[in-house]
């Protein structure tokens, strides 16, 4: 993505940390405060963002204050976040964050030199300055996560594909790197619907997306396209690289035993491979996709086709 202009960017978190007081230079970052002072900013400061990551990195900024860390670690796994600032020491302090029994992740403080009892209380005290503002990020972070993902399948749906694809686009032009895209979708799969029920069609779908993201090393770049379609984005990868990928997808689908009613349901996928060429628009690059697609699915389906 390409960043916004300078020159039209107010920077409302520092604009506003500047009139607070708060400064981003180094000097003023180790000058220490009282408990009491700290835990003041630290409830100015947190609430100017809905970033867990910016949270946190923030929190662990102005705690240098009060206690001197030498990294901060923080994991909360059903959001698939996880953090790691500063540099690993062996001792460490390890807190399990809950507000009204809410989990909120597990924080943990690491240090060359032992954590003091007085150390302690105070880390725990400046705790309760981060509860609030955390558990703020997290629910802004399922609801971004929600908008972006297909419930069915748990893939990325279309907003995140156009997202994610563009961003990509930009990033292979400035890393001069190659990108390719695998567009597949089910075979026969109104006959599969027809034959063992719409649920069973729902199934089959998910035991797709799973498979694919399986094979996949970054399982952020499987979409849900469309009703059976999928977008796999292969970035780094060359047409050969992308070929070789798409094969191994096919054989993988073809090789899913899924039972509906008892009865086995055959399955297999058609795709079309193209790969990014200079100066083409992602609309291009989804056409070619298409097309390709189609031809796979002309020439009898169960196969690869490559773009022109
Ligand atoms: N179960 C289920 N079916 C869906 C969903 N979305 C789309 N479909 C069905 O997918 C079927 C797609 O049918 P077609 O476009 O004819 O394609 P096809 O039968 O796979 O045939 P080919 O692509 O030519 O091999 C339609 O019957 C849709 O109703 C979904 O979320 N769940």
């Amino acid at each position: 993505m390409v960043p916004p202009s300078q020159k039209n960017t107010i920077d409302f978190d520092a604009a506003k940390l500047q009139r607070l007081g708060f400064s981003s230079r180094k000097k003023e970052q180790t000058r220490p405060v009282s408990l009491a002072q700290l835990r003041q900013r630290l409830g100015l400061e947190l609430q100017t963002s809905l970033d867990a990551e910016r949270i946190l990195n923030m929190f662990y900024r102005e705690l240098q204050h009060l206690v001197a860390v030498d990294s901060l670690g923080y994991q909360h796994l059903s959001s698939d976040l996880r953090l790691d600032i500063g540099q690993p020491a062996n001792h460490s302090a390890t807190y399990r964050l809950s507000h009204e029994s809410e989990y909120l992740g597990e924080l943990t403080f690491r240090r060359r030199q032992r954590f003091s009892d007085q150390e302690l209380a105070q880390l725990e005290s400046l705790l309760a300055s981060l509860m609030y503002p955390l558990r703020n990020a997290l629910l802004y972070r399922v609801a971004i996560q929600s908008a972006l993902r297909d419930p069915l399948t748990n893939t990325g749906n279309r907003v995140a594909m156009d997202q994610m694809l563009s961003r990509e686009i930009d990033l292979a032009r400035r890393n001069c790197q190659p990108l390719s895209l695998l567009m597949l979708d089910i075979d026969h799969f109104k006959g599969i619907n027809d034959e063992h029920g719409h649920s069973a069609g729902d199934e089959v779908l998910k035991a797709v997306a799973s498979t694919l993201k399986d094979q996949l090393r970054n399982i952020d770049m499987v979409f849900r396209y469309g009703g059976e379609e999928f977008l796999v984005l292969l970035s780094g990868t060359p047409r050969e690289g992308a070929q070789l990928v798409g094969e191994r997808l096919r054989e993988a689908v073809q090789g899913l035993q899924c039972v509906a009613q008892g009865k086995p349901v055959k399955m297999s996928i058609s795709l079309g491979c193209a790969t990014l060429e200079a100066g083409e628009s992602a609309d291009s690059l989804l056409q070619r996709a298409d097309k390709a697609l189609y031809s796979a699915k002309r020439d009898g389906r169960n196969r690869l086709a490559i773009a022109g």
